[in-house]
């Protein structure tokens, strides 16, 4: 945004301006009044043509490095470095530039503008659905004005039904991505370790149970630190899924819904004895792997041990990166069989059959690990040259988790329920003896992530929701919320 306080005679012009650099440039002369401001209006001019529409010489690649201006342009503007309070807009034969201050321009192909147009016609304001038919756009589209105008930039489209689009400065920041302007909309991890048992994090039954503000405070928990405890729930599987049901629909799977059970092989699974489980993750021979689990210890009598175990694989992960870099890099690149063949009716794997590996990205960022050793299928896709190096790595990785630094053990007990995040925390148990009977369910990543969006938006709307949460708005949702 340019500074406010600028001559009102260049905001005029600006705000009548036609948006072409034709337009601008004979409105500003005129009001440039000395040589210097002229001297500098031609660096501007130079710096400012060519930073906006600069065509590097042979590539056909975004706009890079500052060439002089294609003379098939109009002549460049001369500029002052204006201060305006509102951007200034520009159109060339494929883009329109949008200069937030003069070091910072943004430029949006006309196709991508008009396909984004958010007016009625063209985006249902209430299902959020465009409505527009993006491949009536003709591809040479161009707008036949661009207007800088207080609420955003207005583009006036070429049509036989004329048809005009606003899109709001933030809007258009918040969706720059030429270049990307918007920081990153990522949550804080917070990584832990063994620690964690110093102050884990809690919330109350009956503050999840009481509204949606002890539900938003639980689910956080769950976002920033993969798990978090819920206390003085009622020891009875019905108020378990009572519980499990503020979040989202229960997530069935061939254990059935609301899960209870213990050690008597009612499902073919070894969850189902009384034996030790290392640190896992489930459901790892599905394509997508639960995302929650909820774990509530109903009751243990007549034994010992059955103590839960949880894992940050977060945290694990950033140590095997930084100790063993090698290793991490392979068990982020070879895809990890996988089945569930317990049950006579089921034989689950995951598509594709070669699986997924254990460590996965997204634009270089972690953002699921799937570790499951006793689930794990014959690594038949190894290349022979790997096969050493990956289990020298699945070493590094298991002894990580396993060391005295990575675990949190913890002994459940009636009343106090766990959520874990199945793509991020580890889980497993420790042997016992005696009866015990574990109840909880499974809910999909999805399901929980739209209602951690939906309680966000309630109480920690970003800025851009607060912007539009009065206007275009419809069932309490902007049509510019920067989710959609
Ligand atoms: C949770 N519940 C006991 C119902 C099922 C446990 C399934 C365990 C399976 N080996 C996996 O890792 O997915
Ligand atoms: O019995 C437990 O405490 C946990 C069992 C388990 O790891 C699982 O169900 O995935």
């Amino acid at each position: 945004m340019l500074r406010a306080g600028t001559s009102s005679s260049v905001r005029s012009c600006l705000a009548r301006g036609k948006g072409t650099a034709q337009a601008l440039r004979t409105c500003l002369q005129e009001r440039c009044a000395t040589s210097q401001k002229r001297r500098a209006n031609a660096i501007a001019e130079r710096s400012l043509h060519s930073t906006i529409f600069s065509r590097p010489a042979s590539s056909a690649t975004a706009l890079s490095r500052p060439q002089p201006p294609a003379p098939q342009h109009e002549q460049p503007p001369h500029v002052l470095k204006p201060s305006l309070d509102l951007p200034i807009s520009s159109i060339d034969e494929r883009k329109v530039a949008v200069g937030w201050d003069t070091g910072t321009w943004s430029r949006y192909h006309h196709v991508w503008l008009r396909d984004h147009c958010r007016c009625p016609e063209c985006f249902h304001p209430i299902t959020k659905q465009r409505l527009l038919n993006t491949f009536d756009i003709p591809p040479d589209i161009k707008p036949v004005q661009v207007t800088s105008k207080s609420e955003g930039l207005e583009v006036k489209w070429p049509s036989s039904q004329p048809h005009t689009s606003l899109y709001p400065w933030s809007w258009l920041r918040q969706n720059s991505y030429d270049p990307p302007l918007a920081p990153p909309q990522t949550i804080e991890n917070i990584l832990w370790g063994s620690k964690i048992q110093q102050a884990p994090p809690t919330v109350l039954y009956e503050d999840i149970m009481a509204g949606d503000e002890g539900l938003f405070k639980w689910l956080s928990s769950v976002d920033h630190f993969g798990f978090c405890f819920v206390t003085g729930v009622p020891p009875t599987a019905e108020a378990t899924e009572e519980l499990v049901n503020r979040v989202a629909f229960i997530r069935e799977t061939q254990y059935g819904r609301f899960w209870d059970f213990t050690s008597d092989l009612a499902k073919g699974d070894t969850a189902y004895t009384t034996m030790a489980l290392g640190a896992h993750t489930d459901t790892t021979y599905f394509t997508d792997p639960c995302g929650l689990q909820l774990f509530h210890l109903l009751e243990h009598s007549n034994g010992t041990g059955g103590a839960t175990l949880l894992v940050d694989g977060f945290y694990v992960a950033s140590i095997l990166k930084e100790l063993h870099p090698s290793a991490y890099e392979i068990l982020s690149r070879v895809p990890v069989p996988a089945h569930a063949a317990g049950e006579p009716s089921a034989l689950f794997t995951p598509a594709p059959k070669t699986g997924y590996p254990v460590l996965r990205h997204q634009d270089g960022e972690l953002f699921q690990v799937r570790w499951n050793n006793d689930d794990r299928s014959v690594m038949r896709g190894l290349e022979p040259a790997l096969v050493e190096e990956w289990y020298d790595a699945i070493r590094k990785w298991h002894k990580l988790l396993t060391s005295a630094d990575s675990e949190y053990w913890v002994q459940l007990s009636p009343g106090t329920a766990v959520l874990v995040d199945n793509h991020r925390v580890l889980h497993g148990r420790s042997a016992f003896t005696g009866k015990r009977r574990m109840c909880g369910a499974y809910l999909g990543m999805d399901e929980y992530r739209s209602k951690l969006a939906v309680l966000t938006e309630k109480y920690m709307p970003s800025a851009l929701e607060s912007e539009f949460a009065q206007q275009s708005s419809v069932n309490g949702r902007s049509i510019w919320n920067p989710l959609l």
